[in-house]
């Protein structure tokens, strides 16, 4: 498989391979993913994009019989040894699920409580973090004066954006994003790639996406996969206009997936 080699990478990964107990869902992959830039995932259904983008926070880790070999490297360090501690890899990496998953609590609330689960602050302080959580996630003006009002109360997007205010709250290196719009409607999808358009400058992110033109308008890179291996890796100019390998120009003009 080729390895997607880019000058700056954030996170390296190596030789990844990764089973569901027996099944194996990943094979030998090796790709680069550039510092601060937007980096899509795109491919047919079951080709393995969430798997990857859940390696790269260990979330599987929770679950015994899923297991990962190979090394995912950030900053250096190996994210998938045992001994690099899930706290700290936490503080690095947010990630942001397909449906929003806002906690049943305030606004205020669903922000505060990821900084406190991590940093102990003064009030004034952790009303600042908020604010620019919520500022970061073009969400603030729309709720300011209804912190404290129940999360649950806003809408889709919204609800969204708040899920990305709550991952960005820790200030983390790496924001994931796994399919972030596919249950909102244009607009509020609108709102969301503006918004990953400012976040670029500050975060290297990782979006998992199902939408062709989702993925051409909102990175700089993209990597195509197919049962379970990493195709092509390149500029998203380059694997929209000119794939180099016969599975992801199939599936880029439509005739798979
Ligand atoms: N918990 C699980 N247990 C067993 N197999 C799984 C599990 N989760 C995913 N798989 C399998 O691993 C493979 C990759 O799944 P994954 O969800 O990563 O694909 P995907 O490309 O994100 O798909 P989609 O676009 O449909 O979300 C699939 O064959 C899937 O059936």
């Amino acid at each position: 498989m080729p390895t997607a080699r880019t000058t700056k990478a954030r996170i390296s990964v190596r030789g990844l391979n990764f089973h569901y107990g027996r099944r194996q869902a990943l094979y030998d992959v090796n790709v680069d993913f550039p510092d601060r830039e937007v980096t899509a995932i795109i491919g047919s259904s079951g080709c393995g994009k969430s798997t990857l983008l859940r390696v790269l926070n260990r979330m599987y880790s929770i679950y015994p019989e899923q297991t990962a070999t190979g090394s995912v490297e950030i900053d250096g360090k190996n994210i998938l040894d045992t001994h690099f501690k899930l706290n700290e890899l936490r503080l690095m990496v947010g990630m942001v699920f397909q449906k929003p998953t806002p906690f049943t609590m305030s606004i205020y609330d669903n922000v505060a409580l990821a900084i406190t689960h991590h940093e102990a602050l003064t009030r004034s302080e952790l009303e600042e973090r908020v604010e620019f959580a919520l500022r970061q996630a073009a969400l603030w003006d729309e709720v300011k004066d209804k912190l404290d009002q129940s999360a649950l109360a806003l809408s889709g997007g919204q609800q969204q954006r708040l899920c990305i205010a709550r991952a960005l709250a820790i200030d983390p290196e790496v924001l994931l994003l796994d399919e972030p719009t596919s249950a909102l409607d244009p607009i509020a999808t609108g709102k969301i790639e503006d918004l990953l358009h400012a976040l670029r400058k500050h975060y290297t992110v990782v979006i998992v996406t199902h939408n062709m033109q989702q993925a051409a308008r909102v990175s700089e890179h993209t990597a195509f996969m197919h049962l379970g291996k990493l195709i092509e890796f390149g500029t998203t100019e380059q694997i929209f206009s000119k794939p180099t390998q016969k599975a992801s120009e199939d599936y880029i003009t439509g005739r798979f997936g």
